[in-house]
C-alpha cells in the first residue's frame, strides 16, 4: 500500500491513468459501518478496474475546530489503521493532516483539488459524511461539486440495535465498561497494543506490567476478562485498566508452560469483572 501524506496547501498531485475508487471519511476503530464503506469501494474498483484508494483526515477534525469534545484519543491510532487498510486491500491511501488551514478550504475547492487531484474516477462515502467549511458539503453536495467528473456511491446507515453504528458509539460502550457489546458494532473484540515493560512468574499465573501509547482509547478504569494471543495461541487473562496513569495497566495471564514474550502484545477486552475492585497498581 502507497501512503501519501499531504499537507495544505499541497494537494495530491494529479497523474494520468487509470483512475481510482477513492472511499472518504475519518474511519477511526474501521467499525462495521466503515468495512461497509471500503468493501463497496474495493467492489467497484475491481469491477472498473480502477486503484482501490482511501482518503483520510488526521488529526481528528475536533482538534482544530470548535468542538465540546475534542477526540485525542483513538479505537485506531495511525499505525493500526493503516494496517487494516493495507489487509482489506487498499492500494493507495491519501492522509490529509487536518489543521485550521484546511479546515477553512470550501466544500467545492475541496472536490476540485484534492478528491479530482487523486484522479478520482468514483467516489464512496456513508449517508452523513461531510466536507469542506463548516462541513458544509454533503453526499448531495458532492453530486454538484463533482461537476459529472467522477460518479459516486452513498453507503445506507447500518444500524444495530437500532443505534448507527459509529465511532462515537462505541467509545461510550467502552467509556462504560461494556466491552462485551462492541463486536456487534466493531465486528470483533476491542483490542489494545501494549508495550511490556516489566513481567514476574508467579506459580502458572503471569503478571506483566504494561504500557499503551497516549493516543489509544482506554476502556473505563476497572477489571477486565482479557484474550492475549502468544505464540498463535489464544490466551485467557485479566487486565487492570487504572484510574490514574491510564497508559499503564496490568495483566496477568494464566499460563501451565514458559513463553518467550514478545516485546508488544495485543490485549482483546472479552468482558468487565463488575464485582472486583479496581486497582491502581
Ligand atoms: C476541506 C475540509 C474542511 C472542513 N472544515 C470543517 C469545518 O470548518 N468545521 C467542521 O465541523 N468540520 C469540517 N470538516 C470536517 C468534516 O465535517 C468531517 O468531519 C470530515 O470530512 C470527516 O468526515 P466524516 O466525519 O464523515 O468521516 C472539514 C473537512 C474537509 C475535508
Ligand atoms: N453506520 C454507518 N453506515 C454507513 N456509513 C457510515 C456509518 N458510519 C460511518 N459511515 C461513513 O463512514 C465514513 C467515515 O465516517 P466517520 O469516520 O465519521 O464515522 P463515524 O462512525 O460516523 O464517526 P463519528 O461517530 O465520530 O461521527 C463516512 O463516509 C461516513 O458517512
Amino acid at each position: 500500500m502507497e501512503i501519501v501524506h499531504i499537507k495544505y496547501p499541497d494537494k495530491p498531485a494529479f497523474t494520468e491513468g487509470k483512475g481510482c475508487a477513492l472511499a472518504l471519511g475519518f474511519f477511526d476503530g474501521v467499525h462495521i459501518g466503515h468495512q461497509k464503506i471500503l468493501e463497496t469501494t474495493k467492489h467497484l474498483a475491481v469491477k472498473a478496474g480502477l486503484e482501490f484508494a482511501v482518503m483520510t483526515f488526521y488529526p481528528h477534525p475536533s482538534t482544530v475546530i470548535q468542538s465540546s469534545n475534542v477526540i485525542t484519543k483513538y479505537l485506531t491510532p495511525m499505525p493500526k489503521k493503516q494496517q487494516i487498510f493495507e489487509h482489506i486491500g487498499v492500494s493507495k491511501l491519501y492522509i490529509i493532516h487536518f489543521d485550521k488551514e484546511f479546515a477553512r478550504l470550501s466544500h467545492s475547492d475541496f472536490v476540485d483539488d484534492y478528491v479530482k487531484g487523486t484522479n478520482c474516477k468514483h467516489a464512496v462515502a456513508g449517508f452523513d459524511f461531510s466536507y469542506g467549511y463548516r462541513g458544509k458539503g454533503d453526499m448531495q453536495q458532492l453530486v454538484l461539486d463533482s461537476k459529472g467528473e467522477f460518479e459516486i456511491t452513498t453507503v445506507n446507515k447500518m444500524e444495530e440495535n437500532n443505534h448507527k453504528i459509529s465511532s462515537t458509539y462505541i467509545r461510550q460502550l467502552l467509556m462504560k465498561g461494556e466491552v462485551n457489546c462492541i463486536p456487534s458494532f466493531l465486528g470483533e473484540y476491542y483490542k489494545v497494543v501494549a508495550n511490556i515493560s516489566a513481567y514476574q512468574k508467579k506459580q502458572n499465573k503471569l503478571k506483566l506490567n504494561v504500557n499503551m501509547d497516549q493516543d489509544v482509547f482506554l476502556p473505563l478504569p476497572g477489571t477486565y476478562k482479557v484474550s492475549v494471543n502468544l505464540n498463535e495461541t489464544n490466551i485467557s487473562g485479566t487486565m487492570i485498566v487504572p484510574n490514574h496513569n491510564r497508559s499503564h495497566g496490568t495483566v496477568w495471564l494464566f499460563m501451565k508452560n514458559y513463553v518467550v514474550l514478545p516485546t508488544s502484545i495485543t490485549i482483546q477486552f472479552l468482558s468487565r469483572k463488575e464485582l472486583l475492585s479496581v486497582s491502581n497498581e
